[in-house]
């Protein structure tokens, strides 16, 4: 199989494993298998009278629950299977002598913390840190991906389109905004802060005067022997909550911004097509956590609005290059 061919399989699937693993986060399934890489010790979930009586043995105090314990195998076993294909990739980078080398030496490298990640989520009880980095992970491995994929095929896209390169560090600027913003959602998923405020726009109650900006934010949080359901108290949840909501206007603003000086000033038809996305990637993001808000979160929505953002980021990631390719 040709490289461009296998690394679109792979974006797709990389897709697909973080969906997988938003549901999986989302339908508090991440300790349906309390220890690593198996399940209760077993390659699948423990299901016949004999496994049962070993779970009871070895793991004293839990109780196999099958629903949650599948999602998480299966998103186990469905990384497993993506850790394979880039694999595949980063040997067949070695062995052409014209596909780049140091990036998929860095997907290869990532995948493997990616795994470590997922072992410390499941280890370390949910902890927000290590949930957080495992979803800034999975966006970082999708957006490099899409990167050695543009690099391994010849692009329509003008290099020379000396007036859209100046809007290049403009660009930037509004990756590092939507990266932000993305860290700043999975610190409110982690944290389960989502219903810490359901009033709009802002928050019910004296919401500015009970904002608690450091501890809401110390990645440190004190040891617990889970941190499942979250372990903050309403007010830090509520601030990270207020301070999505907060950041969501400047991001939206930002990439509004950078829409229409890309659709104005670009000469290119792909450039125009990708501004128009980006605006329509904005409105539906918005649209969806405000729904996840309104709704009270329905898993459905969650999911979606886990989606969206990587959406958004792989556009984004798309116009920088096109943007910052030498010509
Ligand atoms: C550009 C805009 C936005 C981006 C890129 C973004 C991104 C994200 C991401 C990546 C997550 C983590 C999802 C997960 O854990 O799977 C998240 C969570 C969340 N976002 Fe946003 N968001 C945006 C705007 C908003 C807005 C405007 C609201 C509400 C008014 C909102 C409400 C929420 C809520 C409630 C959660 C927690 C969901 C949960 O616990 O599952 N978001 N966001």
């Amino acid at each position: 199989m040709q490289l461009p061919s296998l690394l679109k399989i792979t974006i797709i699937f990389t897709f697909c494993v973080i969906l997988m693993g938003a549901y999986t986060r989302l339908s508090d399934a991440g300790l349906g298998c309390p220890d690593w890489p198996g399940c209760y010790g077993m390659m699948k979930v423990p299901s016949q009278d004999h496994e049962l009586t070993q779970v009871q043995n070895n793991f004293p105090g839990h109780e196999v629950e099958p629903k949650k314990a599948w999602l998480e195998m299966i998103h186990r076993y469905i990384a497993g299977a993506l850790g394979l294909l880039v694999l595949l990739i980063f040997i067949l980078c070695l062995r052409n002598n014209e596909a780049p080398k140091k990036l998929p030496t860095i997907i290869a490298l990532l995948i493997v913390f990616q795994a470590a990640l997922g072992m410390w989520t499941v280890t370390m009880k949910l902890m927000p840190i290590v949930v957080m980095s495992h979803l800034i992970g999975g966006f970082s491995l999708v957006s490099l991906l899409l990167l050695l994929y543009l690099r391994t095929k010849p692009l329509r896209i003008p290099g020379g389109d000396a007036i859209a390169r100046k809007l290049a560090p403009l660009a930037l600027t509004c990756l590092g905004v939507l990266i932000l913003q993305i860290m700043i959602g999975g610190w409110t998923s982690s944290n389960y802060a989502a219903l810490a405020c359901t009033a709009l726009p802002i928050c019910e109650g004296d919401w500015y005067n009970n904002l608690k900006l450091t501890q809401a934010f110390n990645p440190f949080q004190e040891v617990h022997d889970t941190y499942e359901f979250g372990v903050l108290d309403y007010a830090s949840r509520m601030t990270i909550h207020v301070v999505h909501r907060f950041w969501a206007i400047v991001t939206a603003g930002m990439l509004f911004w950078l829409a229409f000086k890309l659709y104005k000033q670009s000469q290119s038809s792909v450039l125009k097509r990708s501004a128009v996305l980006l605006v329509l990637l904005v409105c539906l993001q918005v649209g969806l956590g405000i729904s996840n808000v309104v709704l009270h979160l329905p898993l459905g929505i969650a999911v979606s609005h886990n989606a969206g953002a990587a959406f958004l980021l792989l556009n984004l990631v798309f116009i920088n290059y096109a943007l910052w390719r030498k010509a």
